[in-house]
């Protein structure tokens, strides 16, 4: 993907936005923007096991990527008042790993692992019984001298997240006591984000200025926060004292980031379904090849929004363009 494209549709990878999004996570559930419902239910359960000493239940989120699920395990480890150590699931290669990290907990401590449905089998078979009885057991040499040792564990909270939470197997799944949905955030939600950035980094913003970021912004924080910074520079170059909806247009149309917040690859996608395959259906490892991305990036990325939108349609067969993606892209229905 180009610099443009991943603008809307990457992941953060660079470390000046991970800094940026540090800067920018809000550290208590109060200042937690949406997710109401999880978020409700969150403050109960982390309530009740301070009042009881205990440590938080298991916590697995799953959702798109971009719309908090760090943010959330670093908000329950404030509120519960405990370390939160951070890793993920390719970085546990083996046993040993996993048993490192363990041991480095202190009573009631939080693990998160991002992209949990990467653990490896072995790796995942020990976190059972750590889960739920806190200890580990594992095997030490082999052939004859094999042996098991045994290893307590200071009772910890374990938060996964994925994107993928059917790629869970269920044993894992199951163990988790609190499995929370993330799901794409409101304009409304994502004008708030916007605002609360935007003082974050001192920068003035109108709050039609706010609103157009995020109606362009996918329904997700990470891009907002993205279009956001982007939408500054040109504000500050342009020496603009605020930042109003005609500077977010200007700069988007710039950035190539349609009214819709859908970009290059968003539009060769839905081209492609229509010119080459009149609107589908058509697999998506077919359209992936056809606009050269890997079929993860599109599944994951791009294809969630552009349903939840109702620009594209899964079926059986494959994927098809509605009419509301012809219409958007002002190209004449012909399948109908
Ligand atoms: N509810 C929220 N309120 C305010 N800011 C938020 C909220 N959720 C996320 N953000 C901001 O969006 C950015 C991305 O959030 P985060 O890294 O938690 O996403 P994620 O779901 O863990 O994504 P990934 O799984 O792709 O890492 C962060 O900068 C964070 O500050």
């Amino acid at each position: 993907m180009t610099e443009d494209e991943r603008l809307v549709s990457g992941t953060s990878s660079d470390q000046a936005e991970r800094t940026d999004e540090l800067s920018l996570r809000p550290h208590l559930l109060s200042e937690y923007i949406g997710q109401t419902k999880l978020k409700d239910e969150i403050g109960v359960y982390v309530q009740a096991a301070k009042q009881r000493e205990e440590a938080l239940d298991h916590v697995l989120l799953y959702g798109p990527p971009g719309l908090g699920k760090t943010t959330m395990a670093s908000v329950i480890a404030n509120e519960m008042g405990v370390n939160i150590k951070t890793t993920s699931g390719p970085a546990i290669e083996k046993n040993g790993d996993l048993v490192a990290l363990l041991n480095e907990l202190n009573p009631g401590d939080v693990l998160f692992i991002d992209e949990i449905h990467r653990l490896p089998k072995a790796v995942e078979e020990v976190l059972y019984s750590a889960m739920e009885d806190f200890f580990i057991d594992i095997i030490i040499g082999q052939g004859p001298t094999a042996h098991a040792v045994h290893f307590p564990l200071p009772p910890f909270t374990l938060i996964g997240a994925t994107t993928k939470a059917g790629m869970l197997s269920a044993p894992l799944r199951e163990r988790f006591g609190i499995v929370g949905h993330m799901k794409y955030y409101s304009v409304t939600e994502l004008t708030a984000i916007v605002e609360r950035s935007a003082a974050v980094f001192n920068s003035r913003i109108a709050s039609s200025g706010a609103v157009e970021i995020a109606r362009r912004s996918r329904g997700t924080p990470r891009i907002a926060n993205r279009l956001l910074k982007r939408v500054r520079d040109f504000a500050d170059v342009a020496q603009m004292d605020e930042i109003n909806a005609e500077i977010v247009d200007y700069a988007l149309a710039m950035l190539r980031v349609d009214k819709k917040g859908l970009d290059e690859t968003d539009r060769k996608l839905l081209t492609t379904m229509i010119e080459l395959y009149d609107g589908g259906p058509v697999g998506v490892a077919t359209l992936a090849a056809n606009i050269g991305e890997e079929t993860e990036t599109i599944a994951d990325m791009v294809e969630p929004y552009l349903m939840q939108i109702g620009f594209i349609k899964r079926t059986p067969r494959g994927r098809v363009a509605t009419a509301a993606a012809y219409a958007h892209l002002g190209m004449k229905q012909t399948n109908k």
